[in-house]
């Protein structure tokens, strides 16, 4: 607890600050920098744009703190929390492919097949009430599959039906460690007094387990990828961003090496809760179930290869996402560090200061989004029956912005509509009761996730 607020309720907590203080508030916190948030739009917007050549987002400290003791692992703070020069000269050398548009269109096939394992893998691991009881669990290894098919280029069989009692070994450890890890960033970042920058606490203790814990696990795939390479030296479309990592030049091989554990570490908790977000806002809506039904099925029949062209044919399938992606984003906030001083909200704020940007708070404002809590996938299409809605796609931005946008923003937008569009064409989905969410350092779905999958066919 701080306070009134409870950390794993933060985003509740800054809420409740929204409506009691207004549209900007600064807090204070003994040992850490003060930070203020931003809820008002058009302050939002005023630092999204602002023309930054080399953006600053306030560090992971715990992160860095614990890279500098590993040389011989790290010779840098990694994209994510380096700044300046270096940042730029990562973000340039090691996302390029990841973020070329024909490059993940050209992933479409093999992450096509991922989304079918894992309907495939979700039906057969029902209950007799067709509930699935460790779908946390599965879209973790989801997670890990598609950013193997992506950043290694080859599938692991994390989603294989016949798994055995290793590899679910495996699974529930790597779940652990990326909850651990996430949970002590939070509490190192938000939390009051940080004594662990000072001496060993057990908020650091933990972070450097999950750190080492989870290298150690991914380490072994990205050897066991680079032998591979070195014995057949076959470069498939599906390995262009490994081999673009591999040869990127400037770099020594142990930054490769961490820059694509950090690419799988950013994308297994992502991906998993934002598709477990989707699905159940799609079961909670009987109606946006049937239509996105309707036009997917009109596309291309069940079981047969989605193509680029059917995406681009399926606009409510894309409302939907969108509609999730302004709800429930996994990201609530973006952090910047301002570069010169702003008037925002009525306050001078010299160059310096942390922002918060809420744009998840002030997407669910009434001032931006008219019927701003309800799950309405046609606010997207211009529909009749939004005729006059307040609508403020802008706020909609669970990927970031500007220059350190994340890189691997187009590569999730596809797995998240093949995955949605799979489980749509092959289960009517119900779910018992509101799924409850909590903060760690992303929100997350908090378990058990009562979803219930009916055969269509
Ligand atoms: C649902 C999935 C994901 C969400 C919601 C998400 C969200 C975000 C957000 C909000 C940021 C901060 C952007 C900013 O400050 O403007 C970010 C940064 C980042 N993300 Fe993602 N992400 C997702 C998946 C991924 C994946 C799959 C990858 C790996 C390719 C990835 C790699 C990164 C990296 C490396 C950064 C740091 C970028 C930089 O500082 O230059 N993310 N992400």
């Amino acid at each position: 607890m701080v306070g009134r607020y409870c950390l794993s309720q933060l985003h509740n907590a800054y809420k409740d600050m929204r409506h009691r203080y207004g549209p900007i508030v600064r807090e204070e916190a003994l040992g850490n920098v003060p930070v203020v948030s931003l809820f008002d739009a058009e302050a939002i917007e005023k630092v999204a744009r602002y023309p930054s050549r080399y953006p600053i987002r306030p560090p992971t400290e715990i992160s860095v703190v614990y890279r500098a003791s590993r040389p011989d692992r790290y010779t840098n703070h990694g994209i994510v929390n380096e700044q300046g020069e270096r940042w730029a000269a990562l973000r340039q050398t090691l996302t390029k492919e990841i973020m070329r548009p024909l490059t993940i269109a050209r992933f479409l096939p093999d992450l096509d097949r991922v989304a079918q394992d894992f309907a495939s893998l979700v039906r057969g691991r029902r209950d007799a009430s067709n509930f699935v009881p460790d779908l946390e669990l599965i879209v973790k290894h989801l997670g890990l599959e598609s950013m193997s098919t992506l950043v290694l280029g080859r599938r692991i069989g994390a989603l294989d039906r016949n798994v055995t009692s290793a590899d679910r070994e495996l699974g529930m450890r790597l779940a652990r460690v990326v909850e651990q890890h996430f949970c002590a960033c939070r509490d190192s970042y938000f939390g009051l007094l940080p004594l662990w920058k000072y001496v060993p606490t057990q908020i650091y203790s933990q972070y450097k387990k999950a750190e080492e814990e989870f290298y150690d696990i991914i380490s072994k795939l990205v050897d066991d990828a680079l032998q591979d390479e070195q014995d057949t030296c076959a470069c498939e479309p599906v390995q262009k961003v490994f081999m673009s990592i591999l040869h990127a030049e400037g770099l020594e091989t142990q930054d490769k090496k961490s820059a694509i554990i950090d690419f799988i570490a950013s994308g297994i908790m992502t991906m998993g809760n934002t598709l477990i977000f989707l699905l159940y806002h799609v079961a909670k809506n009987p109606k946006v179930q049937e239509k996105l039904y309707e036009e997917l099925t009109s596309l291309t029949p069940a079981g047969k290869p989605i193509t680029a062209q059917d995406l681009r044919s399926a606009p409510y399938l894309h409302a939907v996402v969108q509609e999730t992606y302004r709800i429930q984003p996994t990201a609530i906030h973006v952090a910047r560090i301002l570069e010169e001083e702003m008037e925002l909200s009525g306050y001078h704020l010299p160059c310096g200061t942390v922002v918060l940007c809420h744009n998840w708070i002030a997407c669910m404002d009434e001032r931006n989004f008219t019927r701003a809590n309800e799950f309405r996938p046609e606010r997207w299409l211009s529909d009749e029956s939004c005729a006059g809605w307040k609508f403020t796609p802008k706020l909609v931005a669970p990927f970031g912005y500007g220059r350190r946008k994340c890189p691997g923003e187009h590569f999730t937008d596809q797995m998240l509509h093949l995955l949605l569009a799979r489980m749509v064409q092959d289960f009517r989905m119900e779910y018992n009761g509101t799924l409850k969410t909590k903060f760690e350092f992303l929100l997350v779905p908090e378990g058990p996730i009562d979803l219930i999958l009916h055969d269509r066919q």
